[in-house]
């Protein structure tokens, strides 16, 4: 699998592992990244006027000096700009030394409209603000078509986040791997293009650094896709329940409900209070409805009735019953009672902003449902306030300490989506689309897991592929989408994965 995501730390760890199994020494693996960065400016660029190579005093400098000598070398008008000397006898210092070109301080820099910039000031080994001189480089470069050097100097390859202030690149070139910076915001939003060169560093080398994390793509989780039997039967394919709120807020429990149906469970059942029964069978068809006001009923429907998964929190209310429900559930074994698991989304989350153990107790019984909850930032600070505080933690970082803490499968969702397990793994989604930022989408998100889980998919698996379709599915309707529109715009997105499933080898 190439979708691992390497730490900076990780990604050092790789190089260290792969010099030392040959044939390629440091200088050889800077040689490599030199080149593949100079081939993407020969390539993207062929009328540049003049290229500007700005390098800096580590690796990702020497990486720089690689591609101003190569550029130069291809007859390319190269000028060299310069912050901080090379350590004496380092990878950086010897690919400086190659390099012939003259040398001008980063200080002076200046850069005519029809040049390009190649920014290999820092790279992994960022460790404070960007200043003064590099600061002043970052505003100059601001009009032109930057090329960045494994990052954008000033993103941060852990977090994302930006030290000070960072280039914005149209191209940025890494190597073997992308890291979190690359994918996390606002970091992802400086890197433009993400280009991931080989510069040597096998996938034997990578599978013995042993990341934990991964981008989001379907190669990650298709094989648990689930396609019915030749002799499936409504049930065989998965029962979710969804919880409704009250009279005046029943429209999220019926758009996760849809959107659950779509997603390939068999049948569906909104359990609605006494009183919001009529408007939600007004609105329901192949859906069913069943009246569920009080615990009883859901004892009762637990009992008789086998739904693999239930969602609980779109526009159910904040209070008492929510925790309730929530638990009567979770205390099911997910043997016998046949409960997969639980969503818990929104009001449901934001329930438990007080009793926060309670509910990770019951989530840690050895055969308890799996629990799965689908945070935006406001409901994740109300349960991990702690963890949402810390300003050390990127957002992978805190979704991994609250899935650890909770022992469920966290979604922290946002425009960079974070799924996390509590073993530890953990995908950042990348296939997102500002047009999901609209009312209910979330609700919809919370239906496609439920559905997923009551059909066998293993929580976390389940988890990346319902936020993957999800992102897919309002990306491509794009313009115009409203909550309503997700259910159906899953459709065609199902019917490629699916077929793909079908293709794989190993399906
Ligand atoms: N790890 C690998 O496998 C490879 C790494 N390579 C390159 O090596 C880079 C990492 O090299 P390094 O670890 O030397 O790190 P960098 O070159 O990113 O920066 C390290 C140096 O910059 C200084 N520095 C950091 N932030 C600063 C700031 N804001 N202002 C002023 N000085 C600052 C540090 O004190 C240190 O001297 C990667 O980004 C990549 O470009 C490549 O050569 C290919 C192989
Ligand atoms: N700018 C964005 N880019 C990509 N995805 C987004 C963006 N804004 C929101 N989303 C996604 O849309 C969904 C919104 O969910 P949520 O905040 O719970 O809204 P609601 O409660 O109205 O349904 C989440 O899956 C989130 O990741
Ligand atoms: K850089």
């Amino acid at each position: 699998m190439s979708n691992e995501v390497l730490s900076p730390a990780e990604m050092g760890e790789a190089d260290r592992l792969a010099i030392a199994a040959g044939p390629l020494d440091g200088y050889g693996l800077m040689q490599r990244a030199g080149e593949a960065v100079a081939g993407v400016v020969l390539s993207r660029y062929p009328a540049a006027s003049r290229v500007h190579v700005l390098c800096g005093p580590g690796n990702n400098g020497g990486d720089g000096y690689v591609v101003a000598r190569l550029l130069g070398e291809s007859g390319v008008d190269v000028t060299l700009w310069v912050s901080g000397e090379p350590r004496a006898g380092s990878d950086a210092a010897i690919a400086a030394t190659e390099c012939s070109l003259e040398r001008r301080p980063l200080a002076a820099f200046v850069a005519e409209q029809g040049s390009l910039v190649v920014d290999a000031l820092y790279g992994a080994g960022l460790s404070k603000d960007l200043l003064g001189d590099t600061a002043r480089a970052v505003d100059i470069a601001a009009s032109l078509p930057v090329v960045a050097v494994d990052l954008p100097s000033g993103v941060s390859g852990d977090s994302g986040d930006i030290l000070g202030t960072a280039f914005r690149a149209d191209i940025t070139v890494t190597f073997a791997r992308k890291k979190p910076g690359h994918l996390l915001l606002p970091g992802r939003e400086r890197c433009g293009e993400i280009v991931v060169a080989d510069i040597g560093i096998g996938d034997d080398i990578i599978a013995q650094v042993a990341s934990r994390t991964f981008e989001n793509k379907p190669a990650f989780w298709l094989e648990e896709l689930p396609v019915p039997a030749v002799d499936a039967h409504k049930y065989k394919r998965g029962h979710v329940g969804v919880f409704s709120g009250g009279p005046s807020a029943t429209g999220a429990a019926r758009l996760a409900a849809l959107a659950a149906a779509r997603s390939g469970a068999g049948a569906v059942t909104v359990l609605s209070p006494a009183n919001a029964m009529q408007v939600n069978a007004a609105h329901l068809t192949s859906i069913m409805l069943r009246k569920t006001g009080a615990i009883e009923d859901v004892h009762e429907f637990l009992g008789d009735r086998r739904s693999s998964s239930f969602v609980l929190g779109p526009g159910f209310g904040v209070g008492d019953k929510a925790r309730d429900f929530a638990l009567a559930v979770l205390a099911r074994k997910r043997q016998e009672g046949g409960v997969e698991g639980l969503v818990l989304d929104a009001d449901g989350i934001t329930s438990f902003r007080n009793e926060a153990s309670t509910l990770f107790d019951a989530a840690s019984r050895p055969d308890a449902p799996a629990l799965v909850m689908t945070p935006h930032e406001g409901e994740f600070g109300r349960l991990f306030p702690d963890i949402a505080d810390d300003k050390s933690l990127s957002k992978l970082a805190k979704a991994r300490a609250a899935a650890a803490r909770a022992n469920a499968t966290v979604i922290y969702k946002g425009a960079d989506t974070v799924i996390a397990a509590p073993d530890g793994s953990a995908a950042i989604n990348s296939n997102g689309a500002r047009w999901l930022a609209t009312a209910g989408s979330g609700d919809v998100l919370a239906g496609i897991i439920a559905a997923l889980l009551a059909q066998g998919m293993r929580a976390f698996q389940a988890a990346c592929a319902a936020v993957w379709i999800h992102a897919e599915a309002g990306r491509r309707f794009g313009p115009g989408l409203i909550a309503e529109d997700l259910p159906l715009a899953l459709v065609p997105v199902l019917r490629e994965l699916v077929e793909a499933r079908q293709k794989a080898p190993t399906g």
